[in-house]
């Protein structure tokens, strides 16, 4: 058995909205405690529920728009010269050489202290698409045989999904159960597949209201009912004041800093 998590957004905004914060993501398990995505607010959104770096071990990118990894040259720079740490950062594959040379470089560059790369303020790990990694280190499991150790961890892959036409953006399945839409287009059949193959949860990115590089609530009340029925929806920012019930068709709003286990 894979173990539960405990997921807590950070914020259920999106990149303009100030009152809900960014769409990043707390997550927590055997004890450790990880970040899917890190935008400019997160580490306020931290300090807010009492956490900081320190309560921090690794971080998840899954695109380069600053509501979603511009909390990074916070944490690079706390971590090199604060807290003598550089924090496990997990990347995509295809957003390497980007997320240095595009976003970070022009911060973190210092040739007299010899930071020149990204591995110079993280211990980076880059991903392909589908390929396993785990958010805990095996040596946290290291009374669990190695046959159970890979089982007894909290395992990610992550997907392609489209957010803004030739940009790079992911979601991420976390225990082969549970989905995390990270911000992107509506795409049922792409749910419809996952739940097929045994994901039960999506954590699923809205908006009220049309946004071209965003799935509208309208989009997903299209979607199957059993979809509906699993769909814990995030980045709306601020819901309609008249929402009822029934209007959500079986789907649930989630709610900045509180926790849910999976
Ligand atoms: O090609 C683009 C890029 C961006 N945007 C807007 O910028 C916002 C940034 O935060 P967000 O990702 O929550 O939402 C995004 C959209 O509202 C867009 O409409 N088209």
């Amino acid at each position: 058995m894979n173990q539960p998590f405990h997921i807590m957004m950070l914020g259920v905004g999106n990149g303009f909205i100030k009152s809900t914060y960014h769409n990043n993501a707390l997550i927590e398990t055997q004890g450790k405690r990880y970040l899917v995505d890190c935008g400019s607010l997160a580490w306020q959104s931290l300090h807010d529920i009492g956490l900081g770096f320190d309560d921090i071990e690794g971080i998840f990118i899954t695109h380069l728009h600053y509501d979603h990894c511009g909390g990074l040259d916070e944490a690079a720079l706390y971590g090199a010269y604060a807290a003598n740490r550089r924090m496990k950062l997990w990347i995509p594959e295809p957003l390497k050489g980007l997320l240095w040379e595009h976003c970070l470089r022009g911060t973190l560059e210092n040739v007299v202290d010899h930071k020149l790369a990204l591995e110079d303020y993280f211990d980076v790990q880059w991903v392909e698409e589908g390929e396993s990694f785990s958010f805990v280190p095996q040596s946290v499991n290291a009374a669990v045989p190695a046959i159970e150790a890979s089982c007894s961890s909290l395992s990610a892959h992550w997907i392609q999904t489209l957010h803004v036409p030739s940009k790079f953006s992911c979601s991420l399945v976390l225990n082969n159960r549970f989905f995390y839409s990270a911000d992107m287009q509506p795409d049922k059949e792409l749910l419809v597949e996952l739940s097929r193959q045994g994901v039960e949860v999506f954590y699923h990115e809205t908006c009220f209201g049309h946004n071209a590089v965003h799935s509208a609530f309208e989009e997903l009340c299209q979607y199957p009912e059993e979809i509906r029925r699993c769909m814990y929806l995030m980045h709306y920012g601020e819901a309609p004041r008249d929402l009822t019930e029934s209007d959500l068709q079986g789907m649930k709003l989630l709610r900045q800093h509180e926790w849910l286990t999976w």
